[in-house]
Formats: structure tokens, sequence, C-alpha cells
């Protein structure tokens, strides 16, 4: 399966929550694709962050003032069946988990596509892609941490791009649509090589709501088209 479009993904984890709203509209009205929203537990990994009551507020929020984007839950909790539901019935248009995090890989993505809605897996850098044996036909999304999975700032971690090309063997091999995430340490300075390993879905943290871009007036169009440039490269 060919390549899908390329999608830029900020992850609200680095936005000011006490405008989270704000954020994501002008992030998505930038030029940005998808809302990467990261669930963190404080027990499967050592943070805690936003669940689906400010999941719901958010999407509310984008309706209510036009904003078009999905939402991409990447939900770092275990166990992690429970809150599928939760976050289905909050507004997210995808949801993540890590196969570390589920009892039942199969039934964990049946909950989320009987739910309606996409499904993926995530991978930590050690964690292997021999998950996706037998779930590929059930898979949406695959997403490669470039980084562990617990803070954003963090440095991306090289060994994920071999990861990447693995991954694109694989979804091509499968003839589905399936996209190609990375997460962790991505910027303007790497996205083009990290689009060369297969990727198709780039999440960005700190690299878009970071420092740099908080004072200037057009702070996220420069960074944005910066990385689209990138992108345009790397075809
Ligand atoms: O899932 C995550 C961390 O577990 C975040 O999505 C990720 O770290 C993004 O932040 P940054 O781009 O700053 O690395
Ligand atoms: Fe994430």
């Amino acid at each position: 399966m060919a390549k899908q479009e390329n999608w830029i993904a900020p992850s609200i984890l680095s936005a000011d929550f006490a405008q989270l709203g704000k954020d994501v509209k002008d992030v998505i009205a930038a030029g940005a694709d998808v809302v990467h929203f990261d669930v963190m537990d404080n027990h499967y990994v050592p943070n805690l962050t936003i669940g689906p009551l400010v999941c719901e507020s958010l999407k509310n929020f984008m309706v209510a003032e036009g904003v078009n984007a999905p939402i991409d839950a990447h939900l770092m909790v275990k166990p992690v069946d429970r809150i599928i539901g939760d976050f289905a019935n909050a507004g997210a248009d995808y949801i993540t988990f890590h196969p570390e995090a589920s009892e039942h890989i199969d039934g964990s993505l049946g909950l989320i596509k009987n739910a309606g809605l996409k499904a993926g897996l995530v991978f930590n850098p050690a964690t292997s892609l021999t998950h996706l044996e037998h779930v590929m036909d059930k898979i949406d999304m695959i997403l490669i941490m470039s980084v562990n999975p617990g803070f954003g700032g963090q440095s991306f971690i090289d060994q994920a791009l071999e990861k990447l090309r693995q991954a694109r063997q694989l979804i091509d091999a499968s003839g589905r649509d399936i996209r190609l995430e990375i997460d962790g340490g991505v910027k303007v300075e790497n996205i083009a090589e990290v689009a060369a390993a297969g990727c198709d879905t780039f999440v960005s943290g700190s690299g878009i709501f970071g420092k740099a871009n908080a004072s200037d007036a057009n702070r996220y169009d420069t960074v944005i088209q910066q990385m689209r440039a990138e992108l345009a490269k790397a075809k």
C-alpha cells in the first residue's frame, strides 16, 4: 500500500494547558492535521497528564469553533481496557495503546474497533514488532516511539529509523491502509530523515509548542511551514 498523505500531529503535552483550546485552534489553523493527545497514568509511565474529561471538553470546543482535526489519543495507561470506552465517548478518533498495557491485545483492539474508532499499537524502543503478527487486519495505525514514553522534550533515539523501515515493509505487505506514526524528539531538523524511513504521521510536541515558538506572533505557522518544506524534500 502506498504511503499515505503526510500528517503533522502536534502533541498537546507541550501546549499550555491553561489555554489548551486556543493552542489547539491556533496550531490547526497554522496547518497541522491531527491533535496528538497524550494520556499518562503515573503507573505505566512515571507521569500524570489528562483524561477523558479534558478530551471531551476539547472536542466540544473544537466542534463549537469549527476546528476540524481528528484526536489521536495515545494511551499510556495500564490496564488500558476500562478507559477505552470513556475515550470513545469523549470524542477521540484514534486510540493507540501499548501491548504491555493490555492482557489481550486482540480484545483491546476489538473494544476500540467496536466503538467505531481507528485503532493502533504503540511500540516502545525495546518492544518488538512481533506483537503485530496476528492483528494486522485490525490495525489502522502503528506508532513507533522514538523516546521511552513518559515525558516530552527528550532526544530522538536513532534506532527508531530502522524500526520504521521494518514497519513500512509490514504495512506494504499487508496491502491495508495503515498509518505509520513516529513519536518523540521529532523536529524540523530530523523530520525529513524520519519521512525517508517510511513514516507518514509525525508527532511533535516540544518541536512545535516549545520555547522557540512561544513568543512569535506566527508561532506555529513558521515551524509547520518549515516541517512541510522538509517533508517535500524527503519525497
Ligand atoms: O508520547 C509522548 C511521550 O511519552 C509524547 O507524545 C512525545 O514525547 C512528544 O513530545 P516531544 O515531541 O517533545 O518529544
Ligand atoms: Fe505520544
